[in-house]
């Protein structure tokens, strides 16, 4: 699998007024319907009230005065991730800091309060409310998720195991939905941010909420995209601000990602048919109604898988599958054969994605 890959997107709230014919609505809300719009409002709003009581309620003080470091635990772009223990507790935490070099503090409160107000759940790691200000950084605190990232566990060419993609898969479905139910989209599904608890992958959680937004939030992708970009978000977008994000946007970017977990591959560079030729041949299969006439990269893998990815990664956002729809292919082979994805490229030391 090749190293870490990000988007960078520019972002900006949509708000619109909304009083012609439904299928006009929809068009002047940049084909959101009015209560898909509501919905992503009311998220926003929770979540710059959450982040009003936070700004009032930072503890200030120097890390190092209440919390001892044990180890790093990783670095992204934004942040360095701690292992720490409460000096007088004794309780032992992660410890994302941000410094304020980079960070501004709206930018800190706000991926503070998108982890707190998703709650609880068994495939999200799991906020304290503890929020940091420091003199030259922004910190908050998460429960540790000790055994490395996703990335560190799919081989090459490989994969996973197919019992743990099926486990990975089921738990991040449910992840995404609780994130769409709660009225946002989470954009930034890859296995850097999938933490594992266990070496059997047994049990992940989905970390770094940091680019999580309201569904509706119009955004514009500034950057090349990546495997995990949604076609919709190279196409211009339908408004001049941009796109309105919907959570199909993450029900691609798991498919990219089961994809990965059943293969080791990647199954594009881009989205992209005019450039991209693992793109192209995929979309030309995926028009054709021909199952069997699978690209080459997709050999390996069963008409269940067939259906339950071509569904996720439908071009068309309107006809994707959602997330949940994973929970139907459950406790099927995925996988033509444990391996089978070895002998797909012979002799190739790079990945193709
Ligand atoms: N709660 C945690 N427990 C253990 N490790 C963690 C935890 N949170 C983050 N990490 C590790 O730290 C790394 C960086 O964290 P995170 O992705 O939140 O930072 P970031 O700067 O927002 O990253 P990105 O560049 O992806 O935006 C993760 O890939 C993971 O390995």
């Amino acid at each position: 699998m090749p190293g870490k890959a990000s988007q960078t997107e520019h972002m900006e709230a949509a708000h619109g007024e909304h009083t012609e014919s439904r299928e006009e609505e929809e068009e002047g809300l940049g084909g959101l319907t009015a209560e898909e719009l509501r919905q992503g409002q009311e998220a926003a709003l929770a979540l710059e009230a959450r982040m009003a009581l936070s700004a009032q309620s930072l503890v200030r003080a120097e890390v190092d005065e209440l919390y001892e470091h044990v180890r790093a635990l990783g670095q992204g772009r934004f942040g360095r991730v701690w292992l720490v223990t409460h000096r007088q507790e004794g309780t032992v935490l992660a410890l994302k800091q941000l410094p304020k070099a980079s960070t501004t503090l709206r930018g800190f409160l706000y991926e503070f309060c998108v982890g707190l107000s998703l709650g609880s759940h068994a495939a999200i790691v799991a906020a304290c409310g503890v929020g940091l200000e420091s003199a030259d950084s922004y910190s908050f605190l998460t429960e540790p998720v000790l055994h490395g990232d996703l990335i560190g566990y799919i081989r090459p060419k490989v994969g996973l195991p197919q019992a743990a993609a099926q486990r990975c898969a089921a738990q991040l479905a449910s992840a995404l939905e609780h994130i769409h139910s709660l009225g946002l989209v989470y954009r930034d599904l890859k296995p850097e941010n999938v933490l594992v608890c266990d070496p059997d992958c047994r049990q992940v959680k989905l970390a770094d909420f940091g680019h999580t937004r309201p569904r509706g939030t119009l955004l514009r992708l500034a950057g090349a995209p990546i495997p995990y970009t949604a076609p919709e978000l190279c196409a211009p977008p339908p408004l001049p601000e941009g796109l309105p994000i919907q959570p199909a946007l993450d029900a691609w970017a798991l498919g990219v990602l089961l994809f990965c977990l059943l293969t080791g591959y990647f199954p594009w560079d881009q989205p992209l048919a005019e450039t991209d030729p693992f793109y192209e041949d995929f979309v030309v299969w995926q028009a054709s109604g021909q199952p069997d006439h699978r690209p080459r990269p997709w050999f390996g893998l069963t008409p269940t898988a067939d259906t339950l990815l071509l569904g996720l990664l439908e071009p068309q956002p309107r006809r994707r599958s959602p997330v949940s729809s994973v929970r139907g292919f459950l406790g099927r082979p995925w996988r033509q054969r444990e391996g089978e994805a070895e002998e797909v490229y012979p002799g190739e030391d790079e990945d193709s994605g």
